[in-house]
């Protein structure tokens, strides 16, 4: 038995309807009212939606600080943790409607991607802002344990969280690729995670496995922006239009790095050699890119000194025409913050207004509703004069 509820609505008043469509659209939610106990039969949930009594199963095993988790009816799918007992109270806690990850099938398909291996292709034309995929985490694992612990109690750890997953949630972990070598569901961890906090404070830090979004390859100048929020859903939407048969990409790395430290990151951290268009570019095209980025680096120290006598309006435009030219759609939302910030400084509120509502537009893609970026922003969007920085540095043309 399952019910159909509708959720989420668009907190941000101040964003054009077409674009609040696409980020905040209302979604059907299946939630199961039964679920079936380790006894084998079906049970009701409570009122909140949760299943009566704790599905939470620990094993005995542990190594230092470090247990399994597993919990076959979390997020509708599975989850097995390998952390502490105070990061497993803080995900236990998470109250979350039980949606399974979504891939809207309509839109990608997987296909061979030559030099990348697998990868997923839009099925149809995307526009800016449309949600592709809402994930929930197969796995979450401490990184402290890979620093702390011998490797053979690692592996243990590692076989007994997968092993324990529901079948078809074990079938998709174990179906990603692993490209780095050594020990096979580490491997595919390391090939194939996302380093996530699950609290403000270090000990929160964890690798977090999404199989569906794995199969996301790499783009220095990626169609996709992602990111994870608070109940450990990883959203990834459209950050410009994509056009039938393009690939989907995200970034896996800081795309305002030069090409020489973006393909060391590659090549030593994650262990392939970059084949995106960005990397390809020839030597000449390259160092005009390289020379944009360093560019890009030196205004964006002028313009985050809030002091900085040299800051005008013709510098916030030079930067954001370079982050244009260097197509970084996906990392934008912080250079429309700057801009907004500086105009507001110069005593610009129309133009302040401006840039502040297409930083919360790129925000919500790149970071989500709750981040604190987004919030600051929708503050200056709606009341520039009354915000710390209005008209601190008249600017008179
Ligand atoms: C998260 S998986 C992506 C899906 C993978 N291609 C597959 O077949 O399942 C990451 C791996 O894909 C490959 N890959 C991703 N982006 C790439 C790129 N830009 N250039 C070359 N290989 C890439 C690398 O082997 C990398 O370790």
């Amino acid at each position: 038995l399952e019910a159909y509820i509708s959720e989420t609505t668009c907190p941000w008043g101040s964003l054009s309807s077409a674009f609040q469509q696409y980020v905040c659209p209302s979604v059907d939610v299946v939630k199961s009212l039964h679920y079936v106990g380790d006894d084998g039969e079906s049970h009701q949930r409570d009122d909140a939606g949760d299943p009566k009594g704790n599905v939470w199963k620990t094993f005995p095993d542990c190594f230092g600080e470090y247990c399994v988790y597993t919990n076959n009816d979390f997020f509708g799918k599975g989850i097995s943790l390998i952390t502490t007992a105070q990061n497993h109270v803080r995900v236990a806690q998470i109250q979350v409607a039980q949606t399974a990850s979504r891939l809207d099938d309509e839109k990608a398909r997987i296909a061979k991607i030559p030099g990348k291996g697998k990868g997923l292709v839009a099925t149809k034309a995307i526009r800016r802002g449309e949600r592709i995929m809402a994930a929930r985490p197969a796995l979450l694992v401490h990184r402290n344990i890979f620093s702390e612990l011998q490797f053979e109690d690692v592996y243990y750890l590692m076989d007994m969280a997968v092993e324990n997953l529901p079948r078809p949630r074990r079938t998709s972990y174990l179906a990603q690729a692993g490209t780095m070598g050594g020990h096979k569901i580490t491997d595919i961890l390391f090939t194939n995670s996302f380093q996530m906090g699950l609290g403000d404070d270090d000990d929160g830090f964890h690798y977090g496995n999404f199989p569906e979004v794995s199969l996301l390859n790499h783009d220095c100048r990626p169609n996709l922006a992602f990111f994870v929020d608070k109940n450990l859903t990883h959203h990834t939407h459209a950050v410009r239009d994509i056009r039938l048969g393009e690939e989907l990409t995200i970034s896996y790395l800081d795309p305002l790095q030069v090409r020489s430290v973006r393909q060391e990151r590659t090549q030593n951290s994650l262990g392939f050699s970059c084949g995106c268009s960005h990397c390809s570019l020839s030597k000449k095209e390259s160092d005009a890119s390289d020379g944009r980025l360093l560019t890009i680096s030196r205004l964006d120290g002028e313009l985050s000194d809030f002091n900085s006598k040299s800051s005008s309006p013709a510098m916030v435009e030079e930067y954001l025409a370079l982050y244009k030219e260097e197509r970084l759609e996906s990392k934008i939302a912080n250079a429309y913050t700057l801009a907004a910030l500086n105009y507001n400084l110069f005593g610009r509120a129309d133009i302040a207004q401006q840039y502040a509502r297409l930083s919360i537009e790129a925000g919500l893609l790149e970071s989500g509703p709750d981040a604190v970026g987004v919030q600051q922003m929708k503050i200056l969007a709606d009341y520039p004069e009354s915000h710390w920085s209005w008209n601190l540095k008249p600017h008179r043309p």
